[in-house]
């Protein structure tokens, strides 16, 4: 089964919605996207629905290979995606890039 939604926490809505982050790094119980579909997009808090974004592109990743490459296009440096995700996936290091274009809102 391929996944249809995705959350975001809130704080990440006005880059999103401004195009100035264009990847998600998940882990693998949200790898099952496929390219080319259209996914629904909500806040995670409250579960308000805010855009629409088009899947192009998930690519595993280890923790260690992240660059600024990835940073750039979250709209963070290194440190702070880093940071990030030891927040939200602590000790996971197995990853997956999540590349989409926003489709509107
Ligand atoms: C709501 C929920 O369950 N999970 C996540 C997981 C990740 N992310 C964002 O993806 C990037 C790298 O992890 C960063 O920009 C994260 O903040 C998110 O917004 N919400």
């Amino acid at each position: 089964m391929y996944l249809a939604d995705i959350l975001f926490f809130e704080r990440f809505e006005v880059d999103i919605l401004s195009g100035a982050k264009t990847i998600t790094i998940r882990d693998k119980t949200e790898k099952n996207f496929l390219p080319n579909t259209i996914v629904q997009v909500s806040t995670y808090e409250t579960r308000r629905w805010f855009c629409q974004i088009l899947i192009k592109d998930v690519q595993p990743i280890r923790y260690d290979e992240l660059s600024e490459f990835h940073a750039n296009q979250e709209n963070m440096s290194l440190e702070e995606l880093k940071a990030v995700i030891d927040e939200i996936y602590p000790n996971v290091r197995d990853l997956y890039v999540i590349t989409y274009v926003l489709l509107g809102s």
